[in-house]
C-alpha cells in the first residue's frame, strides 16, 4: 500500500460536498495535525482481505451464503478489554454455528467491531436541567459524561480510535486463527451459559449434534484443519470522513483506493444523501459497501445508489441493509426489491431489525422489543419469499454481556428490568441470550424458505 498523492486525492473528492453529521471541531489546526499523523499510520486491514470479503458477499448476493453482521451500537474506548471482546466474538461464533448448522447455509461473519466508534445523532445538542451541551457522537469525537470538557469534540480522539481499533482487531485475529474459534470449541463457547439460560441449553443440544457431525466427517477422512480457524471480518459506519479518508490508501497491486480502517464500511440512513459527501467517498473506494435504507427510501433512490456505488453491477460490492421497522417492512420493502431486481443489479439484501424499532420506555430508557425485532425479520423473509429473491442476512446490535437493554426474549427481560444493567452509550443491544434466540429463529426461517 502506498500513499500516492495524485490517486490519494481521489479519496478526498468528498471535501467539496455537503457532509452530514460531522463534528464541529473547535481547533482546525489540531484536526489537520491529527489527519497528517493518521495518514502515516499503517493499514488496519489489507486490500486483499477486503477483496475476499467482497467475494464472500457476492455469494450472499447470489443466494449461496448468509451474512451475519453484528456487534455494539457504539464501541467504547474503556471496553477494549480481552473479556468484552471475547464475549462479543463468542456470541457471534455461537450465532454463526446455529445459523450454519440449523439453517444449513454457509455464514459470512462480520463484526460491527474494531472501528464502530462514531454515531450519527438525531439532535446536535442535549439539554439536562436547563444545561445544553453538544450531543455525544461516539468515543471518536467526544466523551459520554455530561460536562462541557467531555462533550467538546477533540480530534486527538481520532487517534485513540485508530489504536483502539488496532488493539481490538489484533485480539480478534488471534482468537479467530489461534485455536479459540476451532469448531471443536462449540461447547467451550457455551460453558458459562448453559445452565442458566434456555437458549444456552438449546445451544448445547445443537453443539452435541455438531460434535457428532464433526466426528462423522473425521471418520470419513475430512481434513480437521478446515475447522480450526474462522474467517471473520470487521465493519463500521464510515461516518467521520476526515478519519476514513486519512486511512484511505492506494493498493500497490491494482492502483485502486481502499479504506483500510475496516474490511467493510457502511453509509448510514442519515448520511446517504445522493449528492452528499459520504456517497461520494464510498464511490471512490473498493471495499465492499453497505448502505442503510429506511422506510422513506424510494426505488429511484435505491437505483441511483446502485448507479453511484456499483456501476459495474458486481455481486458483493453493494449491500443494502434495510431498517424499516416491523410495522412498515411488508409495505415498503417489496417495491424496492422488485425494482432493483428488475434493473438487473445483484445487491445483497440484509435486514437490520433494530433501528426501525426503537422506542422510549416510561423509565426514559431507549429500548426495543424482541418481538418487534423478530417480526421485522419475519417480514423480511416473507417479502423475499413472495418475490423469489434471497433474504441475504441480518445486521444486529448485540453484546456478549448480560445487559438489560432490549425487552423480551426467551429469558425474558421486562421493562422494569431495564435499569439493572443498561450499559449502552447510544442504542439498546440484544444480550447474549436474546442474540442466540434470534439466531435459532432466523435459522428456522431460512430453512423453511
Ligand atoms: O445508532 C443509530 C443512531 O446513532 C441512533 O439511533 C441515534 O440516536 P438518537 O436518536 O438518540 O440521536
Ligand atoms: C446509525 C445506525 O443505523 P442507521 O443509520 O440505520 O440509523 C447504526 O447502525 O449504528
Amino acid at each position: 500500500m502506498t500513499v500516492n498523492a495524485e490517486l490519494h486525492a481521489g479519496g478526498n473528492t468528498w471535501r467539496s460536498l455537503p457532509a452530514a453529521q460531522q463534528p464541529e471541531w473547535p481547533d482546525q489546526e489540531a484536526l489537520r495535525d491529527v489527519i497528517a499523523e493518521l495518514e502515516s499510520y499503517p493499514p488496519l486491514v489489507f486490500a486483499g482481505e477486503c477483496d475476499q470479503l467482497r467475494q464472500r458477499l457476492g455469494a450472499v448476493a447470489r443466494g449461496e451464503a448468509f451474512l451475519l453482521q453484528g456487534g455494539d451500537c457504539a464501541e467504547a474506548f474503556d471496553a477494549v478489554g480481552a473479556d468484552q471482546i471475547r464475549n462479543k466474538l463468542k456470541t457471534l461464533l455461537q450465532m454463526g454455528a446455529v445459523l450454519t448448522y440449523a439453517g444449513q447455509v454457509p455464514v459470512v461473519k462480520v463484526g460491527r467491531i474494531a472501528g464502530q466508534y462514531s454515531k450519527p445523532r438525531s439532535k446536535p445538542t442535549e439539554t439536562r436541567d436547563g444545561v445544553t451541551l453538544p450531543t455525544y457522537r461516539g468515543d471518536s469525537v467526544n466523551g459520554f459524561a455530561f460536562t462541557p470538557e467531555a462533550r467538546t469534540p477533540d480530534p486527538q480522539r481520532l487517534k485513540r480510535m485508530y489504536h483502539a481499533s488496532s488493539a481490538t482487531l489484533n485480539l480478534v485475529r488471534a482468537f479467530t486463527t489461534g485455536g479459540y474459534a476451532d469448531l471443536r470449541q462449540v461447547h467451550a463457547w457455551n460453558q458459562d451459559f448453559v445452565k442458566s439460560s434456555p437458549s444456552g441449553q438449546r445451544y448445547e443440544a445443537l453443539a452435541r449434534e455438531i460434535d457428532r457431525a464433526l466426528n462423522f466427517m473425521n471418520a470419513c477422512g475430512t481434513d480437521p484443519e478446515e475447522f480450526k480457524t474462522v474467517e471473520f471480518y470487521s465493519s463500521h459506519e464510515a461516518l467521520i470522513l476526515d478519519y476514513e479518508s486519512a486511512l484511505t490508501r492506494t493498493d500497490s497491486r491494482t492502483g485502486n483506493l481502499y479504506d483500510v480502517s475496516g474490511h467493510m464500511v457502511w453509509i448510514g440512513e442519515r448520511t446517504r444523501q445522493l449528492d452528499g459527501a459520504h456517497i461520494e467517498f464510498a464511490s471512490k473506494i473498493r471495499n465492499p459497501i453497505g448502505v442503510k435504507l429506511g422506510p422513506t427510501t424510494s426505488a429511484e433512490d435505491a437505483l441511483t445508489l446502485i448507479e453511484r456505488l456499483d456501476p459495474e453491477r458486481e455481486p458483493g460490492r453493494l449491500t443494502f441493509i434495510t431498517r424499516m421497522g416491523a410495522g412498515k417492512i411488508r409495505d415498503h420493502l417489496p417495491e424496492l426489491v422488485e425494482k432493483v431486481t428488475a434493473s438487473g443489479a445483484q445487491v445483497a439484501w440484509i435486514c437490520d431489525p433494530m433501528h426501525g424499532n426503537t422506542f422510549e420506555a416510561a423509565s426514559g430508557h431507549k429500548t426495543r422489543r424482541f418481538d418487534d425485532v423478530l417480526d421485522e425479520v419475519k417480514g423480511f423473509f416473507e417479502v423475499h419469499k413472495s418475490l423469489g429473491t434471497h433474504p441475504g442476512g441480518i445486521h444486529v446490535e448485540l453484546t456478549g454481556d448480560d445487559v438489560t437493554e432490549c425487552v423480551g426474549g426467551g429469558d425474558e427481560i421486562f421493562v422494569d428490568d431495564l435499569h439493572q444493567r443498561y450499559e449502552t452509550a447510544c442504542d439498546p443491544r440484544l444480550n447474549r441470550s436474546q442474540s442466540l434466540d434470534l439466531a435459532f429463529l432466523v435459522a428456522e426461517m431460512y430453512r423453511d424458505q
